[in-house]
């Protein structure tokens, strides 16, 4: 008897503890905050999709005939949520289920112990907030039901019209005034199309104009049909394309829309049937916007009640004000220039495959950067405050902001990215790595990512190194990031080879349009049970491939949710603007050529030195394939010669180097 109840009283203390290191996951892992008083939320660990538990399974425990209550289920977590309408029934089903067990299932191998918690928030990224990003505006019952259902009566998206209508993969699209091509993601101003935006529309938009909603009338129109299920990916609608302030009108079902921000926060805003959202500034040109694409959302009640609603067919009508502004691309280079072998040659090679590039396709470039990689956010952070902060290349910025505390510069080759950058309100100028015009034995930290492989001779390579150490102070870090020759380390694939369904063949690479969105595509319902505690963090796992995976992969736990259903991919995101490059078998001894080989996306480097693809996707753009293609010249590195470069550049010595998906990476400190 006595040690009967030594047993219960240890077998007690083992869930006490597990409930406390489940509780500590939680909050510092999924954003989740357990509440020590009972609420109307459960969180149910270790009774998710990613444990292989059904929502059937739940909901017959938890609720059974008699209770009722929401199940919420989320793709690829290892818990779920169970929200009552009293206080009672909650309390109830947490004493009474938490330690149970469910026995193995023909896709469950091993029994699964379900441990319950009190939930006080959930992540941000799950239930809309009533915080809106700066420059957002939602106007609610903008339009009465009859003026809605004569807009929706004059939708059409068959009829043979002037406008034009789509079937993207994951939505209906229809444009008007002007063509939104998503090959390009722009519009061109010189083809306007014959139906301009319907006269239906007019009273909506002069009114929103006289309230001074939005400061211009809108000429282009683009609807979109989503059935449940459906969504659009995250992006920010081409800032050289359309003036600020758009405009979309939600009718039909309720949807949420989600709006990041590259520092990684993350608002979900609900759209009710009728309402109009506008955007603009911030809210416009900073944060992405996207619709999960999923047949319900999580929206929190006023009573604090977690519940599901689910979505109908919603049409939504974007309307916005072209910039006049044509868009332009560089026909490439028929035949590949020589691997430089002195000064000139190189400079006029980056000038033609690097600068002339990057000013070309900024904005999309811009569009499909907007996720920072957390070993680089961890070193920002880990930097005391206070620190000065040189990014030394810094594209469009996403590394800017993160750590508030710094003071901060960035700087770029690329005028265009360069005022995306003073656009998102950063410190920027235009220039060279090779001739950094900041102070010396200044700054305390420096970011150089994704730049040096952009230098074509292993002397302008390290006097980069060198330049970057010049600025900072002794005692100084610089953190340095190129692309890796090795895109499988370990026996493991980087993500930009795993996007090649086919790596074996050479030619069928990165056309693999589900997974080339920026999301990590798989949900394994039937992975190998685990327990929340040994979940890696996805911080740590969602990391993106390298630079130029053309994806920037989100990984804020909230956005997990999304990955996991999102394989929309026809819109801004990126990863297929790389093409299949020729594939040239020839000069393949390094000693018989000196010639560029041009890289075949997705598949191993073949050479060092080499010409990698982006392609602006052809679509129906009257240009031709080559013409929407640009090659950017890269020098990948070999495991060792980053560290190698760095100590030959003088006056350092390396703290730490690794291997992060597909790319070389150091931190120095200056000497
Ligand atoms: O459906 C919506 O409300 C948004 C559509 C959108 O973002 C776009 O077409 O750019
Ligand atoms: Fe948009």
């Amino acid at each position: 008897m006595a040690d009967s109840g030594k047993e219960s009283k240890k077998g007690q203390r083992k869930v006490e503890k597990k409930l406390s290191k489940l509780r500590q996951n939680l909050k510092e892992k999924e954003e989740i905050l357990h509440s020590d008083f009972p609420t109307l939320v459960l969180c149910v660990c270790n009774g998710g999709l990613d444990n292989s538990v059904t929502y059937s399974e739940i909901l017959e425990l938890f609720g059974g005939s008699e209770i009722k209550c929401d199940v919420i289920m989320i793709p690829q977590k290892s818990y779920c949520f169970v929200s009552y309408d009293s206080i009672n029934m909650s309390e109830e089903a947490c004493k009474r289920l938490n330690g149970s067990k469910l026995a193995p299932t023909e896709s469950r191998k091993n029994e699964v112990i379900l441990y319950t918690l009190f939930v006080k928030e959930v992540p941000k990224g799950i239930s809309p907030s009533n915080v809106l990003p700066p420059g957002l505006i939602l106007l609610t019952d903008i339009i009465s039901d009859k003026y809605a259902a004569e807009i929706m009566e004059s939708v059409n998206f068959d009829a043979e019209e002037n406008s034009v209508s789509q079937q993207l993969k994951h939505r209906r699209v229809k444009h008007y005034g002007y063509e939104f091509k998503y090959s390009i993601n722009n519009v061109d101003p010189d083809e306007p199309l014959n139906d301009r935006i319907p006269v239906i529309f007019k009273h909506l938009l002069e009114k929103l104009l006289e309230k001074k909603t939005i400061k211009f009338y809108p000429d282009q129109l683009t609807v979109n049909q989503y059935q449940p299920g459906q969504g659009i990916p995250p992006h920010v609608d081409t800032p050289s394309a359309f003036e600020d302030g758009l405009v979309s009108l939600s009718l039909g079902s309720q949807v949420v829309m989600e709006f990041r921000h590259p520092d990684g926060r993350h608002l979900s805003v609900l759209l009710p049937p009728r309402s109009a959202l506008i955007m603009t500034g911030e809210s416009r040109y900073t944060w992405s916007h996207g619709i999960t694409p999923r047949k319900s959302d999580i929206v929190t009640l006023p009573n604090g009640r977690l519940t599901l609603i689910p979505r109908g067919v919603r049409t939504s009508f974007t309307f916005r004000k072209i910039t006049g502004i044509k868009p332009t691309v560089q026909v490439s280079e028929q035949h590949t220039p020589n691997i430089p072998c002195d000064e000139s040659t190189a400079v006029e090679l980056e000038k033609l495959h690097v600068n002339k590039v990057y000013e070309e396709i900024a904005d999309h470039f811009s569009g499909t950067r907007h996720t920072p990689w957390p070993n680089i956010v961890g070193f920002l952070n880990e930097q005391p405050d206070s620190s000065m902060l040189a990014d030394i290349g810094c594209g469009n910025g996403k590394y800017l902001g993160i750590n508030k505390t710094l003071y901060e510069v960035g700087s770029d080759r690329s005028f265009n990215l360069a005022q995306i950058v003073q656009s998102r309100n950063y410190q920027v100028y235009v220039g060279d790595v090779l001739a950094i015009p900041l102070r010396e034995n200044m700054f305390d930290v420096c970011l150089c990512i994704a730049v040096i492989h952009h230098l074509s001779t292993e002397d302008r390579r390290q006097r980069a190194v060198a330049e970057l150490l010049k600025i900072l102070r002794v005692g100084g870090k610089a953190l340095i990031y190129v692309w890796a020759m090795e895109q499988e380390l370990n026996k493991v694939k980087s993500k930009y080879l795993k996007k090649n369904k086919n790596n074996e063949s050479a030619d069928t690479n990165t056309d693999d349009k589900n997974n080339a969105t920026g999301y990590h595509g798989n949900t394994d319902v039937n992975s190998k049970a685990f327990e929340l505690d040994n979940v890696t963090d996805c911080k740590e796992n969602a990391e993106k491939t390298d630079e130029e995976s053309n994806s920037d992969n989100v990984c804020n736990i909230g956005d997990k949710i999304d990955e996991v259903l999102n394989t929309d991919k026809e819109n801004i995101d990126i990863c297929d603007n790389e093409i299949e490059a020729g594939n040239s078998s020839e000069n393949t001894n390094p000693n018989m050529s000196q010639k560029l080989h041009v890289h075949v996306n997705r598949t191993q480097f073949q050479q060092q030195d080499l010409l990698v693809p982006w392609q602006l996707k052809n679509g129906k753009s009257s240009k031709t394939r080559n013409e929407n293609t640009f090659h950017r010249f890269y020098h990948v590195f070999t495991k060792g010669e980053l560290e190698t470069l760095c100590i030959k550049a003088g006056n350092c010595r390396i703290l730490k180097s690794y291997y992060d998906q597909g790319n070389w990476a150091v931190v120095l400190e200056k000497l």
